[in-house]
């Protein structure tokens, strides 16, 4: 069942058959911030789906474990929020990771650096965002403190849709509440003292404001899986990629040939090793991503070969 809004108010929906039979992967199905064609039976608060219309930004990750398919967070979002502590769980590295899925959603990226309370130099570390966040805008902020929430009101217009993402208890939920001005989604602090299946069934992820501009609070994640993100990687590092279109040999792989551009500004270090070290990782988990969902594609294919050709030899023969 899928919670929807509808211009008569919130109504429970399921899909219809002939969508369900319809639908070959996972983003055929509805998720967090999609408009759909529905219809209604009145009088009994219920609908039924018949269509996804298209979206015109999907933020998604590999689901977790082995399974090669596509987790679809939320779409048609204008700008995600990545939110990081500034606590002893602060890591650069997990926030280009986030940057690169974000690119590739279509939304705009905005760095959000949350509990500035607990951290004795919030801009130091700010610095150390902007250097790998080109061109995105950074806000350091504390809920506890109200501290850097004004500057947030800009993005929640009217007709805009912003996303919450980022790890596990890095103050989401309560960053919704802070800019909603009511407590209406559970934090970790409640959650704590409340029985487990009590959230579940309160949990709001998209949220409509006041003022006519819709949030989508994510569940944290443990880890953003990547997925088929080749565009994403090339706007985060769009630094590194410059460097390599420098080189003298187009193919260069920046080991041991000459001329090599990305060698020469590591060694005189315009660019960080750390960083060329996350890009190289980035790139090799993307490539190892392509070739699994190839060989599902060709597992797929083969299967279904297989069946029309046992549909043809069953046939009578003319
Ligand atoms: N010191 C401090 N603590 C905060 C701040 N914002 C949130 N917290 C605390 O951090 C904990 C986690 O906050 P949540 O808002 O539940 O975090 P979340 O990101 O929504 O977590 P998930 O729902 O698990 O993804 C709670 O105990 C909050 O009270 C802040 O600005 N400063
Ligand atoms: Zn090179």
């Amino acid at each position: 069942m899928y919670r929807v809004l509808t211009e008569s108010g919130e109504l429970l929906a399921e899909i219809s058959g002939k969508m369900r039979h319809l639908a070959q992967r996972r983003e055929d199905y509805p998720a967090v911030g999609d408009w759909v064609v529905l219809s209604v039976r009145p009088g009994e608060q219920r609908a039924m789906i018949h269509a996804v219309l298209p979206r015109k930004s999907k933020f998604s990750r590999k689901v977790a474990g082995q399974v090669t398919e596509e987790q679809i967070v939320a779409t048609n979002v204008d700008t995600v929020f990545l939110v990081s502590a500034l606590n002893q769980d602060f890591n650069v590295r997990r926030i280009e990771r986030y940057l690169v899925m974000a690119w590739e959603s279509g939304a705009n990226p905005v760095i959000i650096l949350s509990k500035a309370d607990l951290c004795a130099e919030p801009e130091r570390l700010a610095s150390e965002v902007a250097d790998v966040a080109i061109g995105v805008p950074i806000h350091i902020i504390s809920s506890a403190e109200n501290r850097g929430l004004a500057a947030l009101a800009g993005y929640m217009t009217q007709g805009h849709t912003v996303a919450l993402l980022g790890s596990s208890g890095v103050g989401k939920s309560t960053l919704v509440n802070r800019i909603y001005g009511k407590e209406i989604l559970a934090t970790g602090d409640i959650r704590e003292g409340d029985d487990k299946g009590k959230h579940t069934t309160t949990h709001r992820e998209l949220i409509m404001l006041p003022d006519g501009g819709i949030l989508i609070d994510t569940p944290g994640m443990r880890e953003l899986q990547l997925w088929g993100a080749e565009d994403g990687l090339s706007t985060s590092f769009q630094d590194v990629e410059a460097l390599a279109d420098m080189c003298f040999y187009q193919d260069c792989r920046h080991g041991s040939e000459p001329k090599c551009a990305v060698k020469a500004a590591l060694a005189d270090g315009s660019l960080d090793q750390d960083r060329y070290q996350s890009y190289v990782k980035l790139q090799k988990e993307l490539a190892y991503l392509a070739r699994k969902e190839d060989k599902g594609l060709q597992a797929a294919e083969k299967a279904k070969w297989k069946k029309i050709h046992q549909t043809l030899k069953n046939q009578p023969h003319r």
